[in-house]
């Protein structure tokens, strides 16, 4: 009975599959790449080709895997030699996961993304077209960050968001977010006694969860939170989830029930107000006055001048921002139609009091999406 409720259809039928795998899944800090642990992975995920699934395979491991050749003890503070880690690393993560899957008949591809790859519009239709065609080629796509040229500024820094973002990109059917842990607890497994969650099919459901970060001197990166966090975009994205460790890969992929599982939390989106929603940073605020937030919200409308009074940050036209009321809570985000500081003389004043060139929404309805959960923003 218990067996027919929890049992997973929707992973264990899924025909295109993200999977995520983190450093500390494939690499230990002294020795560097675990060969025969990714070699385990291959074997999982070379069965599920064989099985007529398609896989996506986002991996991490490239600084890790770099630090053992280059002689450097623990993880890396400084960007620069991060960088130079996962520039060694890298190469030789690929080599070892080409020459596994080459075992199984898989042919694989290198495919490294900066966050710019998939914030701005144009990177992400393009990214999105090189993942298909890998796919419709046979080939099995290996993504990571583009650790070498990313900045401290822009980096993603754990691959967990990437997944998700990677698993709407690729119009998966499900996410696997493998790690060394078997699910997500109640607290910490390690500082006590926990309890694993089964599934999680509402935010609030986490309220009784405790995350921590990921162990310091170990080499993953953003522990329990960034994981959960990108498996709540996922779920909105209407992508079903499982977060579980890489030794429970093959009972995952099979649907049984291992680890936590995020129910789908909403319908497919539209590309573009996902890609608004979760893949931008917002480069500026507009306030808006309660009009406005009424309007907006309630009404389906487009932005105007007249609603908004304050402008925060150096935006450009086109860029993405922040809409929030006047007590600061996000409302939307939206692609701004001017310039910051084109804005401060038309704040406050009707469409039609303006200059012909400014007769123009702030930000039109189509270019916008509401925000309900801020804190997924
Ligand atoms: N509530 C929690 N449930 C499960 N694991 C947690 C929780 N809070 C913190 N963790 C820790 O998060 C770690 C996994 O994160 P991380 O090391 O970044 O993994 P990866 O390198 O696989 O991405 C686990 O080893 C676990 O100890
Ligand atoms: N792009 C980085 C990922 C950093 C990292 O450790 O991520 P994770 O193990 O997924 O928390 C790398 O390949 O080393």
């Amino acid at each position: 009975m218990s067996e027919l409720v929890s049992a997973r259809p929707e992973i264990g039928g899924a025909r295109r599959v993200v999977v995520k795998v983190g450093s500390s899944s494939l690499t230990t800090l002294p020795g560097g790449l675990d060969e025969g642990r990714l070699s385990a992975l291959v074997d999982v995920l070379g069965a599920a080709r064989a099985a007529g699934r398609e896989v996506v395979l986002v991996s991490s491991g490239a600084i890790a895997a770099g630090l053992a050749p280059l002689g450097i003890e623990g993880r890396p503070r400084d960007l620069a030699t991060a960088q130079a880690a996962a520039s060694v690393g890298q190469l030789r993560l690929v080599q070892t996961y080409a020459d596994a899957f080459a075992r199984h008949g898989v042919t694989v591809g290198q495919v490294l993304l900066t966050a710019d790859d998939l914030t701005r519009r144009s990177h992400y239709r393009n990214a999105q077209r090189t993942v298909e065609r890998l796919l419709t080629l046979g080939v099995l796509p290996i993504v990571n960050e583009n650790d070498t040229v990313a900045t401290e500024e822009i980096r993603f820094g754990d691959n967990d968001r990437l997944a998700a973002l990677v698993a709407h990109v690729s119009h998966a059917d499900a996410l696997l977010l493998l790690s060394d842990v078997a699910g997500v607890y109640d607290g910490d497994p390690r500082k006590g006694p926990a309890e694993l969650l089964d599934t999680v099919r509402d935010p609030a459901d986490l309220d009784v969860v405790t995350l921590g970060t990921a162990r310091r001197n170990g080499v993953g990166t953003g522990g329990m939170a960034t994981k959960v966090e990108a498996a709540l975009i996922a779920a909105h994205a209407g992508v079903p989830v499982v977060v579980t460790s890489t030794t429970q890969a093959a009972a995952a992929l099979a649907g049984e029930s291992v680890g936590t599982r995020f129910a789908v939390m909403g319908p497919r989106p539209r590309a573009r107000q996902f890609w608004l929603r979760f893949a931008t940073r917002p480069r500026g605020r507009l306030v808006l006055d309660d009009g406005a937030v009424r309007a907006v919200r309630e009404r389906n409308a487009s932005l105007l001048a007249a609603g908004v009074t304050g402008v925060v940050g150096d935006f450009l036209a086109d860029d993405p921002v922040e809409l929030v009321g006047p007590d600061g809570v996000v409302v939307a985000r939206g692609l701004v139609a001017f310039d910051a500081r084109e804005l401060p003389p038309l704040l406050g004043r009707k469409t039609s009091e303006l200059d012909p060139e400014y007769q123009r929404e702030l930000v039109h309805r189509d270019e916008m999406v509401l925000v309900r959960r801020p804190s997924l923003g």
